[in-house]
């Protein structure tokens, strides 16, 4: 039997934000890895997933880049979301533009097709929420985005349901460089659990607090430590910007934090596999979007 050979390279996620590329990245890798949210600019740290591909004769790795949504940045936050996006898109082996054909305004989409244009990677496009999406509009949409961009290959996948999926991973692995694998093959994400973890009880914040969280909301990592019995023992902060806001996160007699906490504990449990006690603390900080520390510890660069 002939050994396979290894490939290895690195796939920038690129899109709006909510186009679905948290969702199709948890896709590709079988798990999930990123957090997704009806709530647009959700992704704030830069997220790998890892996804592996065997076919007849290639082991393949693709390294995933599930960067946050690109808009035009005003604050400092926003700004560093952004160029945190084009950072991971800087050594790829192919960029994937991800657009949501139902939501997504055309014009909104030009300085991202501008900037696309003359990069030298291969170039796919990816229309999303085919399970949702009207066909003729869908591929009028496919016609005038390829006219701007040179695509090398257009994919219709429902990222929520997979179809279509299996059929685009085959086109990135035959895309992807003969090289070594960079991560064990058991490893789906590099993000530290500690970072993973605070994800996860932001994705909570934003699916039980829905409209009324404030926006300039955030979770800090406090403590994370094993206990004997191998259990895993987290404490986090939520920071707000104002006092105010306080009520809405603690709930009536505390029950919206408590469901907010359950609710993460299970997910968390279930990811890292072992019991964790999560403990949430609220916090008041006016200033925590200037903060430098804040933005390192959330897996942001500090930009200027
Ligand atoms: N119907 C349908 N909904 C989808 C599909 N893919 C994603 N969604 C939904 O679209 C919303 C946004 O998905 P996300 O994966 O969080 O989007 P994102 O691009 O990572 O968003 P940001 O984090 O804001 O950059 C969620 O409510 C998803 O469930 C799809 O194929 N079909």
């Amino acid at each position: 039997m002939t050994e396979k050979i290894s490939k290895c390279g690195v796939v920038a996620v690129l899109g709006a934000p909510n186009a679905g590329k948290s969702t199709l990245v948890n896709q590709l890798v079988g798990q999930k890895v990123a957090i997704t949210s009806a709530k647009a600019q959700t992704t704030r740290a830069r997220m790998l997933g890892i996804a592996l591909h065997e076919s007849d004769d290639a082991k393949t790795q693709m390294i995933l880049v599930d960067t946050p949504g690109i808009f035009a940045p005003r604050r400092r936050l926003d700004r560093a979301m952004v160029s945190a996006a084009w950072e991971g898109a800087e050594s790829a082996d192919a960029v994937l533009l991800l657009v949501d054909p139902v939501k997504q305004r055309r014009h909104e989409l030009e300085p991202l097709l501008e900037s696309l244009k003359d990069r030298p990677e291969r170039k796919i496009l990816v229309l999303n929420k085919v399970d949702v999406a009207k066909k003729e509009p869908l591929l009028a949409l496919a016609q005038d985005l390829s006219q701007k961009v040179d695509f090398a290959e257009i994919y219709f996948v429902s990222a929520l349901t997979g179809d279509g999926v299996p059929e685009m991973k085959n086109a990135l692995a035959a895309l992807m460089p003969e090289g070594v694998w960079h991560y064990p093959e058991d490893q789906v994400s590099d993000a530290s659990e500690r970072l993973l973890a605070t994800e996860i009880t932001r994705e909570q914040l934003y699916q039980q607090l829905h409209e009324e969280l404030p926006y300039d909301s955030a979770v800090r990592p406090e403590q994370y430590k094993q206990r004997p019995d191998g259990s895993l023992e987290i404490h986090q902060q939520i920071v707000i910007a104002r006092e105010s806001q306080r009520p809405i996160v603690l709930g009536k007699g505390g029950s919206r934090i408590k469901a907010i906490g359950e609710a993460a504990r299970k997910d968390l449990s279930e990811i890292l596999g072992v019991t964790v006690h999560l403990f949430l603390h609220v916090k008041v900080d006016e200033k925590w979007a200037e903060n430098k520390e804040v933005f390192e510890e959330i897996g942001l660069d500090w930009v200027r």
